[in-house]
């Protein structure tokens, strides 16, 4: 357990110093509605988590080399957040535990790690299993696979080559769940994924995720990366057993549904003239219980003298034509028209700016929505001239189930 900067707390001798669930204190900051963010990179076993002091997050321009260390959040469309983190810890994931002073006043994190003990003594020694209820609108397969026929319908038609459509999938939350549970869960069984849980107390909400999809990383200020991923298979075959990579085989539609976001991001480097990029894949890459196909795009930031290439090309990318669609501006008028609610966060990117010295950015997707006791999933598919609606709506059902079939497998699609 690690307080980040110097090890202050634990260096105090005149503190008491108290060991505390990291549970507890994302709980002491939603108690006192501070925007809280927590974190863990793929492939990593460190988890971050913020707490901002600031009740409300800042409105930013996301120009990341001149932001503070904190995390970002952006949707679909519209404003972009920011997080500053005035508390800040890092643990590790097999031991999510904070070493805390209590009994230093006047500090932001006095109170909140007060709080965050208390609720620990007094926290209930058996914990009830995470549960869902489904909520299913009638007509809800029947009003996406429409949605989908008339994308299809544009593609055929000339109006665009790709438009990427979503819905979403309902449950209430029984009493008892706990989101920072939720969170490890998804930790442990997506270790290549970007897990991610962010308190927005201003709009009543908490986003999770376990995204597979980095937008812009940007390391030590000087290696920047980005990838196109598209194309979506179970990682299961018929009789439920995983699928090896090298086994695994992609239609025409799935490719040219790839090619379209790698040749988007090629004309993005094109558009501020940027050659020197390294292009790797595509190759199938295993997401939760999903295989894409992606691709890795690299730039030397110090060959080709252009520190604020993150900036640039975030601005370029966002939205992708993974999320949304080939040209952009049809993509995004058809899927006003079509889809019928606002996508908010979902879709958009979220992730830790300038956190020792790296950005990682990712777009928000395979997330869920908690607001009160309903929680709300995303999903979304791309649309192309050969899309069949039937499979398009399993597709958005299959990545739902990327994160029910761990939060709560009894309510599960694939049961
Ligand atoms: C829009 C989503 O996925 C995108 C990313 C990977 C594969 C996709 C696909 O196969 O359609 C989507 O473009 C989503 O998960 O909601």
């Amino acid at each position: 357990m690690v307080h980040d900067e110097n090890n202050a707390l634990e260096a105090s001798t005149s503190l008491a110093t108290k060991t505390i669930g990291a549970e507890f204190i994302w709980e002491a900051a939603l108690a006192f509605g501070h925007p809280v963010a927590i974190w863990r990179l793929p492939e990593t076993d460190n988890v971050r988590l913020i707490v901002s002091e600031e009740m409300l997050p800042a409105e930013v321009i996301p120009d990341l080399e001149k932001l503070p260390s904190g995390f970002l959040m952006a949707p679909f469309s519209g404003n972009v957040l920011f997080l500053e983190g005035s508390l800040s810890v890092s643990f590790s994931i097999r031991h999510p535990f904070v070493a805390a002073a209590v009994g230093e006043t006047g500090h932001f994190s006095e109170p909140l790690f007060e709080k965050a003990a208390a609720l620990q003594s007094a926290a209930a020694e058996s914990i009830p299993e995470n549960k869902l209820l489904p909520r299913m609108p009638e007509g809800l397969a029947e009003r996406y696979k429409r949605i989908v026929q008339l994308g299809a319908d544009a593609v055929r038609q000339g109006e665009l080559f790709k438009v990427v459509l979503s819905r979403t999938k309902s449950f209430d939350m029984v009493p008892g769940f706990s989101l920072v549970r939720a969170f490890l869960k998804l930790e442990a069984v997506y270790p290549t994924a970007f897990v991610s849980m962010v308190s927005l107390p201003h709009l009543g909400e908490v986003w999770l995720g376990a995204s597979p999809e980095l937008l812009v990383g940007v390391k030590k200020r000087r290696f920047f990366r980005t990838v196109a991923l598209a194309g979506t298979q179970s990682a299961k075959d018929a009789a439920g057993q995983l699928k090896p990579k090298s086994k695994v085989l992609w239609s025409e539609k799935e490719i040219e549904e790839q090619a379209i976001v790698s040749r988007y991001i090629i004309e993005c480097f094109k558009k501020i003239r940027l050659r020197e990029y390294r292009e790797t894949g595509p190759k199938s890459s295993k997401a939760g219980n999903l295989y894409h196909l992606k691709s890795d795009f690299e730039v030397d930031l110090e060959a080709v003298n252009f520190p604020e290439l993150g900036s640039v090309m975030l601005r370029l990318l966002h939205p992708t034509s993974a999320v949304c669609g080939m040209p952009k501006e049809q993509a995004l008028h058809l899927i006003a028209t079509l889809e019928g609610y606002d996508r908010a966060f979902y879709s958009g990117y979220w992730g830790p700016v300038n956190v020792d010295e790296n950005t990682d950015l990712f777009v928000n997707l395979r997330t869920l929505k908690v607001n009160g006791d309903v929680m709300t999933l995303f999903a979304g598919a791309g649309i192309t001239a050969d899309s069949i609606p039937e499979d398009e709506w399993l597709e958005t059902e299959l990545k739902c189930d990327t994160l029910l079939g761990v939060i709560d497998p009894s309510v599960s699609f694939l049961n």
